[in-house]
C-alpha cells in the first residue's frame, strides 16, 4: 500500500523544505575543472570542487584512463575475490602502501565504504572506539555498524579525548582506537595528530585517520596530515579517497599493517559484497600516483593559490578560518546571508556554496572556498574582486 507512506514521505519532504535543508542538484554540462559550464550555458569559475590538484580533467590522467579502457575493458562484473581482481588492482594497492609507507592496502568502491567497513571486522563488544565529534558521516556509520563501545570527544579537544580514553580504560576496554578526520572539511583545519598520537601511546590505543581532504598535497611531500604533523609511522590505519585530489573519479582505500588488511579482505562487507573498481579508474589512479612521485608542481601550486586567495580575502576585510588545508571558510555567521552571498557570487560568475546549520554549528554560517592547482592567478583575482564587490553590497565588509 504505497498510499500511506506516500503521504508520510511528502510531509517529510515539506519539512526538509521548510527547514531550508532541501538540496537541489546543480547540473553541469562541462567536464569538472576550474571553469565549468552550468545548465543554461553560463560559464563560472568553480571554487567548490574537491579537485585540489586539478587532476579531474588532466590530459595525462584522461589518457591513462583511455589506454586502460582499451587494454582492460570497461567493467569487472565481479567482486574482487571471485574474478574482479586484475593485476592493476594489486599494482594500485602496492602504490598506495608505498606512498604512505604502510604494509598493505585494500581498495573499495568509495571511501564511504572504506570507513563503513573498517570497524566491524576488527573490533567487537569488548573494545572501544573514541571518535572526534566532527568526523565524517561515513565514520559515524562505520562506528554504528560495529559492536564496540562508542566514545565521542569534542572536536580537537585533547582534554576531552584524554577523559574518554580514561573512561574506556575504566570500562576495561580490550582494544581502543582513536579515529579522526585528518582535515575537517568545513573548517579546513588539520587534526592535532601529534598530540593524539602521544595520548594514544599513553593509553595504549591505536590511531586511525581519514585522509580524504589531505592526500597528495598536505605536508612537504604531499603525504598528508600525518606528514604535516610529523607523525609518519605512528598512525595505525589510514583511509582515503580517489574521488577528490587524486583524480576525482571514485574509489576509496584503507592502508594499514598486513594483518589488518588481511582481516578486511576476509570480513569487510563493502569489499566482499560490492563490485570491484573499473579498470579505467584503476589505471588512471596509478598514473596519478606516478605523477605525484615525479613532480611536486601541482601541490606547490595549490598551496600558493591558497596563500594568495587567503591574503586577498583577508586584505578585503573578510573574516576567515586560517587552517592548513586548501579550504578557506569565509565566515558570515548568518545562514541567510551565506545563501544570499553565494547566489550573488554566482551571478558574478563565481561558484561557491554557503553552509549553515546543521552542516556547521548554529551561528557559524559560512562560504566554503576550495582552491585548486587548476586555478590561475586571474581566476583568483576575479574571485577576490567579486567577493569584495558583493561583500560591500551586502554590508559584510
Ligand atoms: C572526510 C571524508 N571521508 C570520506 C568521504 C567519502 O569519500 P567517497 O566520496 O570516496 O565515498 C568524504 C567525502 O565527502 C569525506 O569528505
Amino acid at each position: 500500500m504505497y498510499g500511506a507512506i506516500k503521504e508520510y514521505l511528502s510531509k517529510e519532504i515539506e519539512q526538509i523544505k521548510e527547514e531550508g535543508l532541501y538540496k537541489k542538484e546543480r547540473v553541469i554540462t562541462s567536464p569538472q575543472g576550474a571553469e565549468i559550464t552550468i545548465e543554461g550555458g553560463k560559464k563560472v569559475i568553480n571554487f567548490c570542487a574537491n579537485n585540489y590538484l586539478g587532476l579531474s580533467s588532466h590530459p595525462e590522467v584522461i589518457q591513462a584512463a583511455k589506454d586502460t579502457l582499451d587494454e582492460r575493458g570497461f567493467g569487472m562484473s565481479s567482486v574482487r575475490f571471485i574474478c574482479g581482481t586484475q593485476d592493476i588492482h594489486k599494482e594500485l594497492e602496492k602504490k598506495i602502501s608505498d606512498f604512505y609507507g604502510m604494509e598493505d592496502t585494500i581498495l573499495y568502491a568509495a571511501a564511504f565504504d572504506a570507513n563503513g567497513g573498517v570497524f566491524e571486522p576488527l573490533l567487537s563488544a569488548e573494545d572501544a572506539i573514541i571518535s572526534d565529534s566532527l568526523n565524517h558521516a561515513s565514520i559515524i556509520d562505520g562506528v554504528r555498524l560495529c559492536k564496540a563501545a562508542r566514545y565521542r570527544y569534542e572536536n580537537g579537544n585533547m582534554e576531552d579525548l584524554e577523559k574518554q580514553l580514561i573512561a574506556a580504560n575504566e570500562k576495561g576496554a580490550r582494544f581502543k582506537i582513536i579515529v579522526t578526520d585528518g582535515v575537517f572539511s568545513m573548517d579546513g583545519l588539520v587534526a592535532p595528530l601529534d598530540k593524539i598520537c602521544d595520548l594514544a601511546e599513553k593509553y595504549d590505543a591505536m590511531v586511525m585517520i581519514d585522509e580524504c581532504h589531505a592526500t597528495g598535497f598536505i605536508g612537504e611531500n604531499g603525504i598528508g596530515t600525518l606528514e604535516e604533523k610529523n607523525v609518519l609511522g605512528r598512525i595505525d590505519i589510514i583511509t582515503g579517497t580517489l574521488g577528490k585530489a587524486l583524480g576525482g573519479a571514485m574509489g576509496g582505500y584503507t592502508t594499514a599493517k598486513k594483518e589488518i588488511i588481511e582481516i578486511l579482505r576476509q570480513r569487510s562487507r563493502p569489499y566482499l559484497f560490492s563490485n570491484s573498481l573499473a579498470p579505467a579508474i584503476v589505471g588512471a589512479s596509478i598514473k596519478v600516483f606516478e605523477m605525484l612521485e615525479k613532480d611536486d608542481s601541482l601541490r606547490t601550486k595549490v598551496k600558493e593559490n591558497t596563500r594568495y586567495f587567503k591574503k586577498g580575502i583577508k586584505d578585503a576585510g573578510f573574516d576567515i578560518i586560517d587552517g592548513e588545508a586548501a579550504i578557506v571558510p569565509v565566515m558570515l555567521y548568518d545562514a541567510k546571508l551565506s545563501q544570499d552571498m553565494a547566489n550573488r557570487l554566482l551571478e558574478e560568475g563565481i561558484y561557491v556554496i554557503g553552509f549553515f546549520y546543521p552542516v556547521v554549528p548554529k551561528g557559524k554560517a559560512r562560504i566554503r572556498v576550495q582552491l585548486s592547482a587548476a586555478h590561475t592567478k586571474e581566476h583568483l583575482d576575479k574571485a577576490i574582486a567579486a567577493f569584495t564587490k558583493v561583500g560591500k553590497e551586502l554590508n559584510i565588509i
